[in-house]
Order: structure tokens, then C-alpha cells, then sequence
């Protein structure tokens, strides 16, 4: 039998401390690095990421979007990120934010999480703004494929709190239900973002890993993540992008600084 996506996440945080590191190649860091915005550039971008944190990142989370912008040749540059992050040895959080109706959400599970398809990863994000029902599929894949999924809850993004502060209850019960009793860790992770000024949510129930961003480009800093998150700490999974993909020779550098940052904070 193979390990759970829960178990596997905790000895890869245990083995390279605690940090995700986004790839974001948006058209801005594009230009920053040099490089053409076409299908070429993003690709020689994701190669340079790969290369220079996927023997120290824990997590490595490609952002979707940037790929899908250059329709089916940037898909084909995602699909051979997968890869090489594969290779490398990082769990892959691909951020894809998908929710439908359970159909729908049944043709995405198998596109995403599934273990024959193309663009399979550990995890995706995912949105329960159809009712957090309208996951389940996505959630029995993700238990049958060994993967994760991280449900949006409490955004980074200042348009959020309204929305989310009225529904997170409800989040937060389905996400600790479908966790319930899966040791060490369930495969069902929420989304809270680390620049939160407070969190009103209880996490000892939850029993599932806590997908974490905001730091640096969006104002949250190392130290926010033992305010916030002290009684889950080892189950807190920070993400980071702009702010350590600046520049091509900084990343390793950064994202070292940023991780052992993240584990001091997580450990007091
Ligand atoms: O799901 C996400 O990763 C995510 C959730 C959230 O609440 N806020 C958030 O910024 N993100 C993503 O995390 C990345 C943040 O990038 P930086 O702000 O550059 O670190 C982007 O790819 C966002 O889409």
C-alpha cells in the first residue's frame, strides 16, 4: 500500500523544514528575469526554479494561471514542470482553485489527481463556494489516489473577509469530518492566509494540513505563522512566491533564509 498524502507531506516538512515555494512566472517576472513572455520563457523560468529549490523545498506549488494564459503550449510546459518537480523528489501543490457542481468536479479530480493523468500532482486547490459538498468527489479521489486537497477558507486577499467570514464555519466542519480519525494527518487541507490580522476558526479539530500564504509580496512575515497557527504548527505548510523569485541567482538564497525563518517560528 502506498503512504497517504497526510503522512507523506509531515516527512517531507520533517526532512526540509516548512516552506512551499510558489512558481508564479507572471508576465512582470518574466521581464525582470529578461526572458520573452511566451511558452519558451516560462519554461526556461519554471527549469530555473526547479533547479534551484527542489532538493531544499518541501513543497513546490506552480501556479496554474500562468501556464493556462498560453492555452495548450503552456500546458504542455506545466505538464513537464510536473515532471522535472516529480523527479526532483518535491510534493507538487498544484494551484488550479477548482469547484463545480459533482460532475463537473469528477472531470477535474481525474485531471488533477488522478494517477494516470498527465497534469497528477499531490494536491490541488480547490473552492467550496458551491457547497462544501460539492467536493466530496474530489475528496474520495484524492483518498484513492494517496494525494491532497487544500479548500479555500480564509484568503490572503483583503475582498475576502466579508464572504469567507460567513461561511468558514462550514469549511472548517467538513474539512475536520472528512480528516476525522486519519492519522497521522488527513488529506483534506484548508487554505488560510498568513497576513490574517486574526482567525476566529478553532484548528485542533481539524486534523489536516494548513496551506499558508501571504508571506512577503502580501505583508506577512515569518513570525505571523506562530501567531496564528501555535497549536497546529506541524501541520503548517507557509507558501511563498514574488518575494523569493526576484531574481534568478537569489532563489536558493531566499528560500533558505525563508525556511529555516518559517521552522524557528514554528518551533518555539
Ligand atoms: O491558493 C493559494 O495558493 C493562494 C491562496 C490565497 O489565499 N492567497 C494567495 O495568494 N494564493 C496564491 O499564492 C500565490 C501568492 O504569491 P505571492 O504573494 O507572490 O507570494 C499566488 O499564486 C496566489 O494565487
Amino acid at each position: 500500500m502506498n503512504e497517504s498524502f497526510g503522512i507523506r507531506l509531515l516527512s517531507r516538512l520533517d526532512k526540509y523544514g516548512p516552506l512551499c515555494v510558489g512558481i508564479d512566472p507572471s508576465p512582470a517576472l518574466l521581464a525582470a528575469w529578461g526572458l520573452d513572455d511566451s511558452p519558451a520563457g516560462l519554461e526556461r523560468f519554471s527549469r530555473t526554479v526547479v533547479d534551484a529549490v527542489g532538493d531544499v523545498a518541501a513543497v513546490v506549488k506552480p501556479q496554474s494561471a500562468f501556464y493556462e494564459r498560453w492555452g495548450s503550449r503552456g500546458i504542455a510546459v506545466l505538464e513537464s514542470v510536473i515532471a522535472d518537480l516529480r523527479e526532483a523528489g518535491t510534493l507538487v501543490i498544484l494551484d488550479v482553485k477548482r469547484g463545480d457542481i459533482g460532475s463537473t468536479m469528477a472531470a477535474y479530480a481525474e485531471a488533477y489527481l488522478d494517477r494516470g493523468s498527465p497534469l497528477a500532482v499531490d494536491a490541488v486547490t480547490l473552492s467550496p463556494y458551491l457547497g462544501f459538498g460539492s467536493l466530496e468527489g474530489a475528496i474520495t479521489s484524492a483518498i484513492a489516489n494517496d494525494a491532497g486537497v487544500f479548500v479555500l477558507a480564509r484568503t490572503s486577499n483583503p475582498e475576502a473577509v466579508a464572504l469567507q467570514t460567513a461561511v468558514a464555519g462550514e469549511i472548517f466542519a467538513g474539512a475536520a469530518a472528512a480528516n476525522a480519525g486519519r492519522a497521522p494527518l488527513g488529506p483534506v487541507g484548508v487554505v488560510i492566509g498568513a497576513n490574517l490580522s486574526t482567525l476566529d476558526q478553532p484548528l485542533e479539530q481539524l486534523n489536516g494540513p494548513i496551506l499558508a500564504p501571504g508571506l512577503g509580496a502580501q505583508g506577512a512575515a515569518p513570525a505571523d505563522l506562530a501567531r496564528l497557527f501555535a497549536p497546529v504548527r506541524q501541520a503548517v505548510v507557509p507558501s511563498v512566491s514574488r518575494a523569493v523569485l526576484a531574481d534568478p541567482e537569489r532563489i536558493r538564497e531566499l528560500v533558505l533564509r525563508y525556511r529555516d525563518d518559517c521552522a524557528r517560528h514554528l518551533s518555539s
